[in-house]
């Protein structure tokens, strides 16, 4: 009987930690590894909500998070954290995910250490550097480091495949995402305790009503860096525009708190007191799932909602110039219309005036196994060892 295998999970945000923990899940239910998860905590408070709604407990956690963080002293702080961890747990391969600054640390930590690199959700690319940055060079870097690659889809092996690496080395997974996603959904369905759970999460910031038969509502989601400053005005002023063109709609939007967000929230949006919009904090995932199964529309910039809402039929408007998911593009179900004032109100005003019409969806991302084929997969080199 091989060795169990040792995997050392490394992951420091709340979409990380959304898109690992299946795989940490089944990992630890497979039976062929010994599972350690080390998180840096770039996020805090959205990271813990995650792994407490999945159960995840940290053996490490370098606790990184701090107010006016810089990219370089994260990815030093990674670097110096891991080091010991890595001594420590010895592992036969470490899994990061995706781009953050965490994923390449975390890579090129464990390549110091001479551990070989997983990569979860790789080969995304928009083939510019600095959109969105810093992901796109990280997860270029993760791709120079990585022993084996985890594309979600095709376009993504193939972006792998022309870089050079080698075809034995990549495997088509779907993205661990969807795992989660449909994880949810299906709880959701499944048991009311869990429903309640939602709304005893909502009732505090007054949401509830966007579980049940809701009047239509858009849910906006917006943090990526390469936007702030002209991009966020112009994403918040078109905001605007479209609670005063539509005031029996509602607009609901989760705050990320970083304060470049925050500042353009506070002065674009909140001075106008809009009835029909709704701040609000970040969501727990459980919550936010259930608020983005009832809504109408997605507006959004983020790479994890783009994926999930065409999974659950909903069309999205995605406020981004480039996006490395065209998959969804194609379909129909996905705008692209970058942070642009007209062209994010005329793609929601479309949406909107179309009776509301949504797609049948696609899993156009992944079928919810992929944390089972990235596992067969690296079983597979324990027993070949
Ligand atoms: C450039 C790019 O596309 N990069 C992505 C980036 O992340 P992102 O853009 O997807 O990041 P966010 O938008 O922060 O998170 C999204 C998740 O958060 C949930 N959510 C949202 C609002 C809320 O109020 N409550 C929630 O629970 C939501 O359902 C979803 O699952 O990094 C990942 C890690 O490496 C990569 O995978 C990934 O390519």
């Amino acid at each position: 009987m091989p060795a169990l295998q040792k995997l050392l999970f490394v992951f420091g945000t709340r979409p990380e930690a959304i898109k690992l923990a299946p795989v940490v899940l089944a990992a630890r239910a497979h039976g062929g590894f010994e599972v350690v998860v080390c998180v840096t905590a770039q996020h805090r408070e959205m990271l813990d909500s995650v792994l407490a709604f999945f159960g995840v407990n940290p053996e490490y956690d370098l606790n990184l998070m701090k107010p006016g963080q810089t990219l370089t002293g994260l990815t030093t702080g990674v670097l110096e954290g891991l080091a010991p961890v890595l001594e420590q747990v010895r592992p036969d391969w470490v899994l990061v995910q995706g781009d953050t600054t965490t994923a390449f640390a975390g890579a090129l930590a464990a390549f110091y250490a001479k551990a070989k690199v997983a990569h979860v959700e790789a080969g995304l690319r928009t083939g510019n550097i600095y959109e969105p940055f810093p992901e796109e060079m990280n997860r270029k870097l993760v791709g120079a480091i990585a022993e084996m690659h985890f594309p979600p889809t095709a376009p993504a092996q193939a972006n792998l495949l022309r870089e050079g690496i080698s075809e034995t080395r990549i495997l088509v997974t779907g993205n661990t995402g969807i795992d989660a996603l449909y994880l949810v959904r299906e709880r959701l369905q499944a048991d009311p305790a869990c429903r309640a759970q939602v709304a005893a999460a909502l009732e505090p910031q007054g949401l509830n009503r966007f579980i049940g038969p809701a009047r239509p509502f858009v849910l906006v989601t917006a943090h990526r860096r390469e936007s702030f400053g002209a991009g966020f005005e112009a994403i918040c002023t078109a905001i605007a525009e479209l609670c005063t063109r539509y005031p029996a709609i509602d607009f609901v939007f989760p705050v990320h708190p970083n304060p470049a967000v925050r500042g353009a929230v506070e002065r674009f949006l909140v001075p106008a007191g809009f009835a029909n919009l709704v701040l609000c904090q970040p969501l727990d995932y459980l919550p936010f799932v259930a608020m983005m199964i009832n809504a109408s529309v997605v507006l959004t910039d983020s790479g994890g909602v783009q994926e999930e809402a065409p999974s659950l039929g909903k069309p999205v408007v995605v406020m981004r110039d480039v996006t490395e998911r065209m998959e969804g593009a194609a379909s129909g179900m996905v705008h692209l219309v970058g942070p642009n004032r007209e062209r994010i109100v005329a793609a929601v005003a479309g949406l909107l005036d179309s009776e509301l019409r949504a797609g049948s969806g696609g899993n156009f991302y992944g079928d919810g196994h992929a944390s089972l084929r990235i596992l067969d997969s690296l079983a597979g080199f324990g027993e070949r060892a």
